[in-house]
């Protein structure tokens, strides 16, 4: 089977910290960059959005008493923050790679754009949105979804520490149940917290398969873009 042609890659900050607490794991980057470079060299477009729960979450900030809107922002700046360590890593193995950002920082990358996106994934750049959607209350996984529509993605990829979509959280519920496929009507109506609701009802809306696996498991990321079984996949169908 051939690769899908383009993919839209969520990468959750929690993943960036692998066993540490806090930041950023060399090792655990340099083995997500050698699945990405895997990847690219099936000839595979990967634009990726990244998260900022390693560094920084609005919602915690606001447990804290913050005004949620401004810790929002510093948490659409943590995203910058490991959009920017991503491109690092990624350019230092050989694979180019360009940051574009939701919120405008001047000399830090480029703004988004979504024609320049879409050139520089056709010449065969990673690209790396950082900011989210650049604004308050949303998530990253909303930013993945509204990207992917953006760029034309074939498939939405959510990289993650469990293995696909299970009846309950894995992490809370040991009687839960792994999904091998399910529709997005149901992923909504049984509320599952894998992705949140806004950015399962734009994938519903544009018609965007998803594949939620398990990122620290080598080789799955090439796997996924095969078409081979690994995680869940969610669809209208
Ligand atoms: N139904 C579910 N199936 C799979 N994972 C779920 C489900 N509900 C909640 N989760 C949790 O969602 C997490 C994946 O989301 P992710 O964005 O990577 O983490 P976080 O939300 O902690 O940043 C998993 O680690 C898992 O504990
Ligand atoms: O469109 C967005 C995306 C993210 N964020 C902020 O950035 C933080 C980090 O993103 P997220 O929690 O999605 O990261 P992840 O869980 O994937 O590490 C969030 O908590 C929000 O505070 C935001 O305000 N708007």
């Amino acid at each position: 089977m051939a690769p899908v042609r383009r993919i839209l890659l969520k990468l959750s900050g929690e993943a960036l910290m692998g066993p540490d607490a806090f930041g950023y794991h060399a090792d655990t980057l340099a083995g997500f960059v050698a699945q990405i470079r895997e990847v690219t060299e099936l000839g595979v477009q990967v634009g990726i959005v990244v998260g900022g729960g390693n560094l920084f979450r609005g919602a915690t900030g606001a447990l804290s008493g913050m005004n949620r809107a401004t810790a929002d922002s510093m948490g659409m700046l943590a995203t910058v923050m490991n959009a920017l360590a991503l491109k690092d890593a990624l350019v230092q193995a050989g694979v180019p790679a360009r940051v574009q950002t939701a919120v405008a920082i001047a000399h830090v990358g480029e703004g988004f754009e979504r024609d320049a996106a879409v050139r520089e994934l056709e010449a065969g750049n990673v690209v790396i949105f950082g900011g989210g959607t650049g604004n308050p209350f949303f998530t990253t996984d909303t930013a993945a979804a509204l990207r992917a529509a953006e760029i034309g993605a074939g498939l939405l990829l959510k990289a993650t520490k469990v293995d696909g979509v299970y009846t309950a959280d894995p992490k809370k519920d040991p009687s839960a149940k792994r999904y091998e496929a399910l529709s997005f009507d149901e992923a909504i109506a049984r509320n599952l917290g894998v992705l949140d609701t806004a950015a399962f009802a734009l994938c519903r809306e544009q018609n965007l398969s998803l594949v939620v696996f398990n990122v620290f498991k080598p080789g799955a990321l090439k796997r996924v873009v095969m078409g081979e079984d690994e995680g869940t996949r969610v669809s209208n169908h």
